[in-house]
This record gives C-alpha cells, structure tokens and sequence, in this order.
C-alpha cells in the first residue's frame, strides 16, 4: 500500500498551480510560435506577439501570464493502492494546496472565485473551493492533472443533445461565431462525444489536459474516425478566418481535442470547452517517496518575438480628451493611451445599477472619462499593480447605456461587443477600445499608479484609478458604429477560400 502524505499532496498541488501561473506549457508555446510566423493579418500577428512576449516576461518575472488566474480544476486517477495519510476528505487536503498557491506571498494569484454564486457572490478570498474529479484506477500511484481555467473561456462553453444523425462539425461551426472572441483565441477546443450529458461535459473538459500535436498528427495522416474528426474541424474553424482576439486571420485554433465514451441509443451528447491563450495545465504524479516539483522550461525555448507599441499609434492624453477627439477615430486604428483611466467590471456594473435605481450618488463621476474593464491581480514588490489585462466586454453591453448616460467617453475591453452596445456606442458617438487578452502582465507594464477610488469591498472588482503610459488599445467599435469584429473576420474567411490559404499553425 503506497501512503500518500497530506503534506506531499499540498505542496505539490500548490507547486504545480503556481508553476502554471507563470509558465504557459511548452507545446503551447512551440504551436504559438509557429502560428505567429505563418499569420498574415497584421492586427492578429501583433496579437500573438504581445502573447508571446507576456508569456516570456511571465515565464522570467514568474508573475501571471493573465490577471484571471481562473478557477482550479484537477482530474486524479488514484491507484487503488493507494491511501491518503489525513483525516481532512481529499477536497480539503487538495483545496489546502489551493490555499497556499494563491496566497503565496512572493506571486500572490488573484481570487477569483465567488461563493454562494446565485445571491451574494462572496469572495472566497483564496481560489478555494477547487473543482475535483476523481476515478479509483488499478495501481499504487496517484497521478494528477492541474488546469487553473480562465473565466472568459469557460463561460463560451456549449452543450448539445444531438439527434443520432446530426452532424458534429456542423454544430461546431455553427457555435464558433457565436462563441466571439471572449475565450481569447488562438487556443485549444476540447470536445467531448457520448456517455451522458455530464459525462460530455467531463471528457471535452479533460481532453484539453493533452498536448497540442495537430502538426504531428497532420504530418502522419489519421489512424482513427476521431483523429480524421480532429482534423476536418481543425481545418473548417480556422477557415471560418475568425483569427487571434477575433481581429481576423489564420489561427483561430492551435487543436482540437477529442474524447469519446458509447452512449445511449436515442442520444448524441456533444460538448465543446474551449482553452484560451492563458493555457494552464500540468501533470505529476505522486508514488509516496515526497512531493513533486515540476520542472522548468528554458527560456531559449521561447521564440524570439518582442513586441513594442507601434510608433506610428496615435497618442490620447485622456486628462483632456473631449467627445469631439473620439470622434476622429476609426476602426482599426493604434492608440497609446496615457493619463488617467477609470476601471470597473462585472460587480461594479451591477452596483452602479442598483444605486442608480435608488437615486444613490455614485462615489466617482464618470463624466469625460474612460473606463477599463478589468480585475487586476494584487501587486507584489516594487509593482504598483498585479497582471492587469482586460475582460470580456461583452458582459457588460447590458450596462452600456446606463453609463454612457454618466457621461462615459469610451470603454476599453477584450473581444466584441453585441449589436445593442455597438448601436449605443454609434449613437453617442462614443468608442469601444481593445486590449489584448492574455497580454495582461505586459499591458500592466503601461500603467505607471493605481489607486481603489470606489467600492473597494468588491477587491479585484472594485473601481480603480490607473494612471497609464502608452496603454496600447486598437480601436473595436468607432464612433460611427463601425466594428472590426464582425468586419474583420469576414474579410478573411473570404481572402482564405479565394486564396487557398494554409490555414492554422
Ligand atoms: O476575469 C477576468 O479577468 C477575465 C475573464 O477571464 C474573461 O476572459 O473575461
């Protein structure tokens, strides 16, 4: 009988989430890198340049590749000879480990987990509770994979109960467009097919814990039904020209993973997960002799990409911008912002609402400022904030009006924005600036002082006042309503079918 220490189990628990925190997996980077020479669209390449280069600053300062620092989800195959030295149940053993990665002072994660989600949404103040699945498997090892999943690419989950005869790759390519770019692509997709509802759910989950191999599965031809399934949809969803942060271009995925289990006669159970550009997976296995440290990647296995703000962006000063400068710009276009920026996110919305419904004062004018949505991770050290990259803006379209109506200039976020904020934009002449997401320990670097000037309850969610230099946002949604989300992705569907472009890494 192996004894698996609880001591052993959390420090390699929470070795392994802080290892994942800063080290993005090596396959990868290798896939990134060979997508970033093969992109052709010049706003989708600088995307994965400052992907790449954030991912080698993150791997050198080991400080996050993303502010959200995601939610913990680990798969165990425990041998059956195993047992577990504690009289804590393995969640709390493993939850422990949790605990100490996140709170670890030297590069302290972002808590981003929320108890009693339906109502009061409380931070749990430590990533805890984990989310575990366990499977009792002959052998006297315990063999653990660890994923710390983003927020932004869960949330473009989907489900469905097909019919037997439906076709699969159908369904996936109707569902991408509709995914948007909030999952932060180029990443992975997991697909899980049969078993159950939740079974699906479970293995497109879980697939994403394997290498990226598309290339060497490419190069050798298939062997099975589901390899030549990996395949087709590798090639169909890159060919939908959707690109890096959804700006257009070759790389819409780097793989697609797929697992299988047989299923009921009337069901075809079908799930899709995607992983995004913050990619975060490590596996290690514990045979009772101690803990186990992950060993680290060399920094001359980065590709040699170094992104620097485009000298030819505009600079805003955003101390003096007026709705009549907005206006000037169009989309597409490179700002550098400098000067000082409002942040709010989801919770921040929300209680701006209901205080406004009470007739409430707000604890900050909103008038001819800008806002940037994003939960920033705590700072460490000399920096004066954590990783600070931008989320969905897409969650917040809802409050768009409301705070355009305060006299808001414009927004900056991640990925589109719905056709009634982009229409709300267009009538206000305002504009929707992106950032790019998974950049966020090099977009950090532009924010020079951060202050909490509201709601400082919420934390990460609280409203704060970054003062930035050369913030670099392009522009998503102009003043005349023009979006290069929608725009951009058609004209390179197009260009890839008239040109027979290679498309992918
Ligand atoms: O929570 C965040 O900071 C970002 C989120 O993962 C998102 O992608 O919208």
């Amino acid at each position: 009988m192996t004894v698996i220490t609880e001591a052993d189990l959390i420090e390699s628990v929470a070795d392994a989430l802080q290892f994942i925190s800063y080290y993005h997996p090596m396959d990868y980077i290798r896939a990134l890198g060979v997508a970033y020479e093969a992109e052709q669209s010049p706003a989708a390449k600088d995307a994965i340049a400052q992907i790449l280069t954030n991912s080698r600053m993150c791997a050198e300062g080991h400080r996050p590749i993303c502010q959200d620092t995601g939610i913990v989800t680990i798969f165990v195959k425990w041998g059956q000879e195993c047992r577990l030295d504690s009289t804590r149940s393995l969640q709390e053993v493993v939850d422990e480990g949790v605990r100490k990665a996140y709170l670890n002072p030297e590069n302290k994660l972002r808590a981003s987990i929320l108890a009693d989600p339906a109502f009061t949404r409380r931070n749990t103040k430590d990533n805890t509770p984990s989310v575990m699945h366990v499977e009792m498997v002959p052998g006297s090892t315990v063999s653990i994979d660890v994923a710390a999943k983003g927020g932004g690419s869960e949330n473009k989950s989907k489900f469905k109960m097909m019919n037997p005869s439906d076709s699969i790759v159908d369904w996936v390519l109707e569902m991408i467009p509709q995914m948007g770019a909030g999952w932060c692509p180029p990443g992975m997709l997991g697909i899980g097919i049969g078993g159950t509802a939740e079974k699906s759910m479970l293995l497109a989950k879980e697939s994403l814990m394997g290498a990226i191999d598309m290339a060497q599965l490419k190069a050798r031809g298939p062997k099975t039904d589901i390899e030549a399934l990996r395949i087709e949809i590798y090639d169909k969803v890159n060919a939908l020209g959707i690109g890096a942060q959804g700006l257009g271009g070759l790389s819409t995925i780097l793989d697609v993973k797929i697992f299988d289990w047989p299923t009921h006669a009337a069901s075809k159970p079908v799930a899709m997960i995607p992983n995004c550009a913050a990619t975060r997976h490590a596996h290690f296995t514990l045979d009772g002799s101690g803990p186990v440290y992950l060993e680290a990647p060399k920094l001359e296995e980065w590709p040699d990409v170094n992104w620097t703000p485009d000298k030819a962006a505009i600079r805003v000063d955003l101390d003096t911008l007026t709705p009549e400068v907005v206006q000037t710009w169009k989309h597409g276009d490179r700002l550098l912002l400098n000067g000082k920026m409002l942040t709010g996110r989801d919770a921040a919305h929300k209680r701006i609402a209901d205080m406004l419904a009470k007739g409430e004062e707000l604890p900050v004018d909103f008038r001819g400022r800008v806002i940037y949505y994003v939960g920033p991770v705590d700072p460490v050290g000399e920096e004066v904030v954590g990783p600070a990259g931008p989320t969905t803006a897409t969650r917040m379209d809802k409050f768009t009006r409301m705070m355009l109506d305060q006299g808001l200039l414009a927004m900056v976020g991640k990925a589109e924005r719905g056709p009634d904020a982009t229409k709300a934009i267009a009538e206000r002449k305002s504009a929707y600036l992106m950032a790019v997401g998974g950049a966020a320990y090099l977009v950090a670097r532009a924010i020079k002082g951060s202050k909490v000037v509201g709601f400082a309850d919420l934390g990460m969610e609280a409203i704060y006042e970054f003062e930035v230099s050369d913030f670099p946002v392009t522009v998503a949604v102009d003043a005349a309503g023009e979006n290069v989300h929608q725009l951009a992705p058609l004209v390179w569907r197009e260009k890839i079918a008239r040109e027979g472009l290679l498309v992918g890494a």
